[in-house]
């Protein structure tokens, strides 16, 4: 059936990371709400600010899909640091683990932080990607909860006395810096009225 209004994609949306609990998470957050499927692929990373990472990120996702994908980038970024070390966080975690990320912070009283989720959307190859930007404030504390997702143990969310680790999944993913980036990729899709032409599927 033809769309009465706005762009149809022809395929479904792919979701493009190597990271096994960010999908699951994008996975229990947007449910049916946007058809995608996933491919299971370490991109390559530029440095540099967090939109430029993202949009460059589902550049290549785009080109090597030869489809529309949807990618993002995660940051943890540190107020007393002037948000470092954002999206070099993976390798610092990898680095210093927990305690080092903590000992980072102990030459400071600040210990706020945000976790920043940017995701990009890349109609197919020739499109500019768009980003959407989710942000979630909190504090660095000593690890408390399980350690089965980066540094979920060591980020407490303002508001809450859990860390990310501690809280129920479904209520880090009410609050967390991946849904609020979701919601807005949710919106764009209502909005541009991309319609699924599911026979393709
Ligand atoms: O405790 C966490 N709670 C989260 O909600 C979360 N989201 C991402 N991360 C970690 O932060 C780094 C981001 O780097 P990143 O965005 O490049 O991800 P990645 O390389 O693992 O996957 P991808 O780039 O293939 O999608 C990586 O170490 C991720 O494991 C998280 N840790
Ligand atoms: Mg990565």
């Amino acid at each position: 059936m033809a769309a009465a209004r706005g762009l149809v994609l022809s395929r479904p949306v792919t979701f493009v990371t190597a990271n096994a609990k960010k999908l699951e998470e994008v996975r229990a957050i947007l449910g049916n709400s946007i058809p995608f499927q996933s491919l299971k692929l370490d991109l390559p990373e530029l440095q540099g600010e967090p939109e430029d990472i993202s949009k460059e990120k589902a550049r290549i996702a785009a080109l090597q899909v030869n489809g529309p994908v949807l990618v993002e980038d995660t940051c943890l970024c540190f107020n007393a640091l002037k948000g470092l070390p954002g999206p070099y966080i993976k390798w610092f975690l990898q680095k210093l683990g927990h305690e080092g990320l903590n000992n980072l912070l102990m030459a400071y009283d600040d210990k706020s932080a945000y976790a920043l989720c940017v995701f990009s959307f890349a109609a197919g190859p020739d499109s500019e990607p768009i980003t959407f930007s989710g942000k979630t404030p909190g504090k660095i504390v000593p690890p408390r909860g399980p350690n089965d997702f980066g540094w979920d143990p060591i980020f407490e969310p303002d508001g809450y006395d859990q860390t990310y680790a501690q809280m129920p999944k479904e209520e880090k993913n009410k609050i967390s810096h991946r849904s609020k980036s979701l919601a807005l990729v949710k919106s764009h899709f209502a909005e541009a009225r991309f319609t699924f032409d599911v026979k393709n599927f």
